[in-house]
């Protein structure tokens, strides 16, 4: 029930507590407006929230706090207002403020005292007036509980022994077998430290709220008269704190201690299982688990349950609640996965790409923005797996690769000379195909290479040249997600080899039927010279490279394509000065650009269109019009639907095809301007004289010209990279060529006629710069070869 008078704090509310504790064993505060700032009283709450159960606010001053002030107030913990002396402004803060009545005190039968005048004595007094017995002895039935009000036993209380135990904030009671003033733990040492009195609610009995010291309240050394507490929160709590302390190294609780990244993800797998329970059963055993981590994670940041519940307790008090909607990240995952999977697709439709006239702004937009995760989101998913590969290494690399790919592995890496049981199944047509493509790819890559450095002596005397060296590592990605892609392989392994790359690392996710990768991956990484093929895709594929494993060696540059995972880890490591390793470029979800005209085949056209909706369904292909008729729409729109159901892997393809779409342009010039925006990573143009475009031609990855050019030739075996930049990133990458594997080197060699060329312009340059240093290398040099006249400074 309380007590009937509550101290008031004004000024110096935190010295007053400090020299006096017992104003704080009445479990209620009320504070003072007209002496305190709305700052000062925050404070207030924040210090002493724990201290007592309630903390309410004294203001009659509708001038003190603006109607905002005292939402913030009430939504940081002021339980009630108390406007005792002026009912207008009673009367309109309820009006205005959605406060419940019980909260908004107008009248009350406490007595209010000034903390700063409450003595002990008073207080005892204040007490006493309140309590009577009915017992013969005089003395008063008190329970004891502990600060979670649990009960710890049952004691007896003399007038004397109240006051003795206000004043001294402690448990103090009245000993019947010794029949005198029991201080509680003065020989066992088990001493109470009162936190609050309250009485009962016919005034007879007393209730002691305690902190009992070791726990043992009981003379049998138990926790309570009632026995020891068992299980609960609590009990997992007093556990957990213990284990703190003395935990075994090795433990697993030790480790959870030690490893917060390993708490964080027991929490979230804990969190996860509990919202995939069912059964009243399931929920209470998933539940008991994430408690049980959680717990963890209080006791190890120093956070007791009674902090919890006062935080339950400040939220309860809000007068003004959040929408409560959850964050994106956590919705189903439709709002987390791409736009494409926004929209639910009828398998029965025909598959047509949208229409928009180049005249439709907003439907342009909407036509050329990519389907891809947002980068936060995206980020949210790869930074836990980079960390964990970073810290573990091949462990990790093995456990994601079963996640991921669902293949054990033992060892996660397959090292040269790769085993001919590898090469099984690989047939002599195919030998023949990849030998072929490996040779253009060879032929224009080794076309590329500056044999000579290039030297120019740019003023006589002063000769500057340039000349490649290779990366010494680098680590090629071969996806192997929805395809499994050995040109990737040779697009990458045979450049890396003609710029002379010391070490080949090739990276691709084994596959599901035997753990191994594809024997014509394989054949590639001989004819290529790779030393190590690491059995791992995604983003964890990509740490390994770019801070190395006990098997996969860390490597200077990471070059493929991949999934938009494997595409963030690239950005990540890149962005990571602990890992060293640059990137080629962003080479994501393939697409396609198609300028046509009229005089387009539209089976040509579908085909094209196809032959990159069929990678991923985070695809994307246009097809840019010039002055296309609407019969000519139809035709190849009819013509894509055809071609595409005929194809194996016609559900990627319709779900590519759903954020397609056809724009419709008045001229050719419109149509580059477009292109040159959206800055494809292939450009198709089937249009007459195609080749005179070129020149119009700003940004794209590669272009494929003329209507017997299929975008197919290129990603195979033409020669030219299929290794590039998507995402619209060609507006400033190039694809990958020979110079991807090399960093270029400059050299110069200046003579004494070179030095007196350029020594003095050196020298001005480096006066205003202020660099006294660099100017006199070339001072000291210059005066001992006579060139500069007596005196110079
Ligand atoms: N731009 C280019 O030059 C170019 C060239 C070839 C291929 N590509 C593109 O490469 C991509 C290949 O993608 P892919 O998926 O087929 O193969 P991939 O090898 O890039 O990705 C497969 C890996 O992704 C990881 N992964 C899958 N789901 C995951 C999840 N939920 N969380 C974390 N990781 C997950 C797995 O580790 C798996 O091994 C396609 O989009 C294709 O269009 C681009
Ligand atoms: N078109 C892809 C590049 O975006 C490369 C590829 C590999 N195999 C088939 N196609
Ligand atoms: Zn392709």
């Amino acid at each position: 029930m309380g007590l009937s008078f509550i101290p008031l704090f004004g000024a110096n509310a935190t010295e007053t507590i400090a020299q006096k504790p017992f104003v704080a064993l009445t479990g209620q505060a009320l504070v003072d407006a007209d002496e305190l700032s709305k700052q000062d009283i925050l404070s207030f709450i924040k210090s002493f929230n724990t201290t007592f159960n309630s903390i309410s606010l004294k203001i009659n001053d509708s001038t003190k706090f603006t109607n905002e002030d005292l939402i913030e107030l009430l939504n940081n913990g002021i339980t009630a207002l108390f406007i005792i002396d002026n009912n207008t402004y009673a009367s309109e803060v309820g009006n205005s403020i959605n406060i419940s009545k019980e909260r908004l005190i107008t009248s009350t039968s406490l007595k209010i005292i000034p903390a700063s005048q409450l003595t002990a004595e008073t207080f005892y007094n204040e007490l006493l007036s309140q309590l009577k017995t009915d017992r013969k002895d005089d003395l008063y039935t008190t329970l004891v509980v502990d600060t979670n009000e649990r009960s710890l036993g049952l004691v007896y209380s003399s007038k004397e022994s109240i006051k003795l135990a206000i004043e001294k904030s402690q448990g103090v009671y009245y000993s019947r077998s010794r029949k005198g003033i029991w201080i509680k733990g003065e020989t066992s040492g088990n001493r109470q430290i009162l936190k609050q009195i309250s009485i009962d609610c016919d005034g007879d009995a007393l209730q002691f709220v305690v902190e009992q010291v070791n726990d043992a309240f009981c003379h049998l050394n138990t926790n309570t008269c009632f026995g020891d507490y068992q299980y609960g929160l609590l009990e997992l709590q007093k556990v957990l704190s213990q284990r703190l302390v003395d935990a075994e190294v090795g433990s697993y609780t030790k480790r959870l201690f030690n490893d917060d990244e390993l708490l964080n993800a027991k929490i979230k797998e804990e969190a996860e299982e509990l919202t995939e329970a069912q059964t009243k059963d399931e929920v209470a055993w998933e539940a008991a688990d994430l408690f049980y981590f959680a717990m963890t994670k209080l006791v190890s940041k120093g956070v007791t349950l009674k902090d919890v519940e006062t935080n339950l307790k400040l939220k309860h008090l809000k007068v003004t609640r959040r929408k409560g909607d959850a964050k994106e990240k956590f919705l189903p995952k439709k709002q987390a996965e791409t736009e494409t999977s926004k929209k639910e697709i009828d398998p029965s439709a025909p598959i047509y790409l949208n229409v928009v006239k180049s005249t439709d702004k907003e439907g342009v937009i909407k036509a050329v923005t990519r389907p891809i995760q947002k980068t936060d989101d995206i980020m949210h998913l790869v930074n836990p797996i980079i960390e964990n590969v970073k810290n573990k290494g091949d462990s990790a690399l093995i456990e994601y690769t079963a996640k991921f790919d669902g293949v054990h592995l033992t060892t996660p890496v397959l090292e040269a000379p790769f085993p001919e049981e590898y090469l099984e199944g690989l047939t002599e047509e195919m030998k023949q195909a990849l030998d072929l493509s490996i040779e253009n790819v060879r032929k224009f890559h080794a076309a590329q290479l500056q044999l000579e450095p290039l030297v120019v002596e740019t003023q006589p005397g002063v000769i500057c040249s340039r000349f490649p060296r290779p990366i010494e590592k680098v680590g090629l990605y071969i996806p192997g997600g929805t395809a499994v892609l050995p040109s990737t392989a040779l697009m990458l392994g045979v450049p890396a080899q003609v710029a002379e790359c010391k070490e080949i690392v090739f990276a691709s996710p084994p596959r599901k039927s035997d753990g191994r990768v594809s024997p014509e991956v394989v054949y590639v990484a001989i004819k290529c010279g790779a030393s190590k093929i690491v059995l791992a895709g995604g983003a964890q594929a990509v740490a390994a490279m770019a801070y190395g494993t006990e098997s996969v060696p860390k490597v200077d540059k990471i070059l493929g394509p991949g999934n938009q995972f494997v595409t963030a880890a690239k950005m990540y490591v890149q962005n990571d000065t602990q890992a060293l390793c640059s990137i080629d470029m962003p080479a994501g979800p393939s697409e396609v650009l198609v300028v046509c005209d009229e005089d387009a085949d539209d089976d040509f056209v579908a085909s094209d269109l196809l032959s990159q909706a069929e990678h991923g369904i985070d695809s994307q292909v246009i097809l840019v019009g010039v002055n296309i008729s609407e019969a000519k729409v139809t035709q190849i729109q009819e013509a894509v639907n055809r071609q595409a159901l005929a194809l194996p892997r016609v559900d990627i393809v319709r779900q590519c095809i759903a954020h397609s779409t056809i724009i419709l342009c008045d001229t050719y010039e419109e149509a580059f301007d477009m292109s040159n925006r959206y800055a494809p990573e292939h450009l198709i143009l089937q249009i007459n004289n195609a080749n005179d475009y070129v020149k119009l031609v700003d940004n794209a990855g590669s272009i494929f010209v003329g209507s017997y050019t299929p975008e197919s030739c290129g990603d195979y075996s033409s020669g030219t990279n299929h290794t590039l930049p998507t995402y619209g990133y060609a507006r400033q990458y190039s694809g990958a060529n020979t110079a991807t594997f090399q960093k270029f080197i400059t050299a110069q060699n200046v003579t004494p006629e070179g030095l007196e060329n350029i020594g003095k312009a050196v020298m001005c340059v480096a006066k205003v710069e202020g660099l006294d240093g660099h100017r006199n290398a070339v001072k000291i040099r210059m005066s001992k070869l006579g060139l500069l006249p007596e005196g110079f400074n």
